[in-house]
């Protein structure tokens, strides 16, 4: 079995509250599995104060911050397993051996520091334990050995079997030993390379580093609120952005996962349910855009190119180092922090050109970065920056000038030149009366769409079968190849495909009429995928659900949008929210609002068969796959519910009153079941209309929500009306929305058109698509 390695850094380890958060992580890891730690919170920071204190000979100061040790971890330990477990008191012989070296002078730093992480490792075993699961903590001293700062590859993958099969392996992260068994660290960000050093020897199909950020990012998300989360990027421009100092991934942990198809994900765990960004091989991931600030820069002009000084410098100094070739000269960009040692490295071979510089990097696909570093010249200039540098090579930009960029203006360099144009992936999912005529409308809209950013249809969905291409379907002859080439698919499979899409936007367009299908809307969030519905069940499902899905949504900055649920393509949800937008407050809806309804009312009389019209208003593509759902109100009073709710109302459908415009033997079995006793429907009906005729009326099917009597009106049914009434003029199939709110209180705002058949509902369906597409361009 396949096995995987999770690896937890300082911050989702620094409270008790974070270790729990950790190990319901740890819950769902299969047996085998290895989880890299660690040091909890700021400890690695405060041993390494110890340290300072100890070597400058402040027998106070190292007092004092054992003292700070001991109170954190000491109130981790407490509260996670108690001030009487082995763990506690394991600790309180580490703090006093830690003490007793420091006042022997025996103390040595590596040894000192790699107490953060052993203390880690030790806490969460244990803990899991507490909670029922198998576990073992791993001093990685033992599984990573280091020569002539060499680690060790083959003998330390052949160390590595030790990890146990039938337990979680909880390994310490950042130390290793020399040759005689004496500990080294790995230096700056160790941990992240433990794991994916152990992902290498353990042959993990993946490295899972759960961190404070949700994945990689357009750029720092803190500083551009529209920094857009990728879920993949390709090893290639993980590496180039270490390079260029971004702070999330490290070149060091990319190292082992060169030329491998080991997975590295990066997630939080402040949010698990999020998929976090994939670094995956080269040709699994499209090429995206990023923008990198660089602070404080130090340039530097080679006498020669000579790549293995420039290696070599960059162990030394711990940090990749980033040349460009420049018209025949090599330069260096290094952190200013390090400039002495670079001159120091290189003397007289290397000039230092620019000091203590900053501004962007922008790493792109590879062609377009002269391009890019034009426009981004001109913007800059237009802010009046003055720039000291600006160059181009293979897939990255860089510009230098003498301050630091504010976030308007890395948010405007964003804005043009990194999500302009982001692909927006399609999934149509129902290609029956509507979808069929959205499909075919779609070919038309293109054009327009791609006007605001590239639109892609990847995939299209039926019941039980898909077709599914990431690279994107040919419109033009999706019909066809749907029929040809669709392939039986579930719905785990539609959810793995979208997971892995790798698109800047994607979108489900649910044009079926099915329950089960609106029930995967939350995992469509969890992979960042849009919505769009003329589905009905999940604007009316129950009401916990619905409010999840919402928050969801909201804290994701997914959109959905639904016009088409109510109304067809009548613009009744935009009216609502525009005049709640503005300020209004609406106290009453009522009207007509069943195409199928209003069609069969204005069709009917008593010299017609009512199931004859019913089967025609199928046939004309106005009702529901299955008519009763129209006939039993049931599909009215979700379209009054989506409205309540769009006014802010906290209904259930059932808080909606119902009567049925069909008799209850009708309902069980299927539609053909209940068309083989059409005869109890038409004298139903028959009944009905006769009754209403008598008084001079006419049968309509009206829905009424009222929000000023207590409690609110809310329901939908037959009424009698006069037949000059409005709702009984209207022409068949129309719809009628009458509005009344605190500015249109006496004189009422009326939407009224067709309320169903497929043209207007595909319609409808572009228009949210539209919005859409112009929403993500902005
Ligand atoms: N008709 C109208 O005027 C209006 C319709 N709407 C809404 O539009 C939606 C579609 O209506 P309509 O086109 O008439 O319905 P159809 O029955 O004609 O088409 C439904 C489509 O959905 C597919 N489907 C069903 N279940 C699933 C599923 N689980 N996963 C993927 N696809 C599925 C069906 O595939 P298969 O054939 O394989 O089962 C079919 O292609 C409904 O929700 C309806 O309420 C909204 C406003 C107006
Ligand atoms: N059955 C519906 C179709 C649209 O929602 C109607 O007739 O209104």
């Amino acid at each position: 079995m396949t096995k995987q390695v999770y690896k937890f850094g300082g911050s989702s380890l620094s409270s008790a509250k974070r270790y729990h958060a950790v190990a319901n992580i740890c819950q769902q890891l299969a047996y085998g599995d290895a989880i890299v730690v660690s040091a909890a919170g700021k400890t690695t920071d405060t041993l390494v104060r110890l340290w300072s204190c100890y070597h400058n000979q402040d027998h106070k100061g190292v007092g004092e911050v054992i003292a700070l040790l001991k109170d954190h971890q000491c109130a981790l330990v407490s509260e996670l397993l108690g001030d009487k477990s082995e763990v506690y008191a394991h600790f309180i012989d580490d703090i006093n051996a830690i003490s007793q070296r420091a006042g022997c002078a025996e103390l040595e730093q590596a040894w000192l520091l790699a107490h953060g992480e052993l203390w880690s490792a030790r806490l969460l075993a244990h803990y899991l334990n507490k909670q029922g699961v198998a576990a073992t903590h791993f001093d990685s001293r033992k599984l990573f050995v280091v020569a002539q700062n060499n680690l060790k590859h083959q003998e330390n993958t052949a160390r590595c079997q030790a990890l146990k099969s039938d337990q979680l392996n909880v390994v310490t992260g950042f130390i290793a030993s020399d040759e005689v068994g004496n500990t080294v660290t790995l230096g700056r960000n160790g941990s992240d390379y433990s794991a994916t050093l152990l992902g290498k020897y353990i042959n993990a199909s993946s490295v899972t580093i759960w961190t404070d950020t949700q994945g990689v990012y357009s750029t720092d998300p803190r500083k551009v609120e529209k920094a857009v989360k990728y879920n993949k990027i390709s090893q290639q421009q993980a590496q180039q952005l270490a390079r260029l100092g971004n702070p999330v991934l490290h070149a060091k942990t990319l190292t082992p996962l060169k030329d491998s198809d080991i997975k590295l994900v990066v997630r939080s765990s402040y949010d698990s349910h999020s998929d976090g960004t994939q670094v995956v091989a080269n040709e699994q991931a499209k090429a995206k855009r990023f923008l990198t600030t660089l602070a404080s820069v130090d340039v530097f002009q080679l006498t020669h190119n000579n790549k293995d000084s420039i290696r070599e410098l960059s162990i030394i100094l711990q940090h990749p180092l980033q040349p460009l070739e420049v018209e025949g000269n090599t330069l260096l960009l290094v952190p200013s922090q390090f400039g002495e040692q670079v001159a120091s490295y290189y003397l007289q071979d290397a000039v230092l050109i620019e000091s203590n510089v900053s501004g962007v990097a922008i790493v792109s696909e590879a062609g377009s970065e002269s391009q890019l570093l034009e426009s981004a010249k001109a913007l800059l200039e237009k802010q009046s920056m003055t720039l000291r540098g600006a160059w181009s090579q293979n897939g990255f930009a860089i510009l230098l000038g003498d301050q630091l960029l504010e976030s308007d203006t890395l948010s405007l360099l964003h804005e043009e030149l990194i999500t302009a144009k982001q692909e927006l992936a399609v999934i149509v999912a129902g290609i029956g009366n509507v979808g069929e005529v959205f499909l075919s409308q779609l070919n038309d809209q293109l054009a327009r769409l791609n006007t605001l950013l590239p639109v892609k249809l990847v995939g299209l969905l039926r019941s039980s079968t898909s077709l599914l291409n990431g690279q994107g379907i040919e419109l033009a002859t999706a019909s066809a190849n749907f029929k040809n080439n669709a392939k039986a698919s579930s719905p785990e499979q539609i959810i793995e495909f979208i997971k892995e899409l790798d698109y800047g936007h994607k979108v489900v367009i649910d044009i079926t009429a099915s329950e089960s299908f609106s029930k995967l809307y939350p995992e469509f969030a969890l992979h960042d995928c849009h919505i769009i519905s003329a589905n009905k069940y999940a604007g009316t499902a129950e009401l916990n659900w619905y409010e999840n899905l919402r928050r969801l949504q909201t804290e994701k900055n997914l959109l959905w949008r639904y016009n088409t649920s109510v109304g067809a393509g009548l613009p009744i949800n935009f009216a609502l929210k525009d005049l709640q937008n503005s300020g209004d407050k609406i106290t009453k809806i009522s009207g007509v609002f069943s195409g199928t309804l209003s069609w069969l009312g204005a069709n009917y009389s008593l010299d017609k068969k009512f199931s004859d019209l019913v089967e025609q208003a199928r046939e004309l593509g106005f009702t529901e796959p299955d008519p009763r759902e129209d006939l039993s109100g049931r599909d009215v009073q979700r379209k009054l519910l989506i409205l309540a709710r769009e006014l802010g109302l906290s209904l259930e459908l059932d808080d909606i009153e119902l009567s049925a415009w069909m008799p209850n033997e009708l309902a069980e079995g299927s539609w053909q079941d209940a068309l083989a006793k059409r005869e109890l429907l038409d004298t139903f009906v028959e009944e009905l209309a006769l009754d209403a005729q008598r008084e001079g009326n006419t049968l309509r099917y009206v829905a009424e929500l009222d929000t000023t009597t207590s409690p609110i009106t809310a329901k939908v049914g037959l009424k009698a009306v006069a037949p000059s009434a409005a709702v009984a003029t209207l022409t068949p199939g129309d719809n009628i929305f009458v509005i009344n709110s605190v500015w249109y209180a006496d004189n009422a705002l009326i939407i009224q058109g067709p309320g169903a058949g497929r043209e207007v509902t595909a319609a409808g369906v572009h228009s949210d698509l539209y919005w859409l597409c112009h929403k993500l361009s902005e």
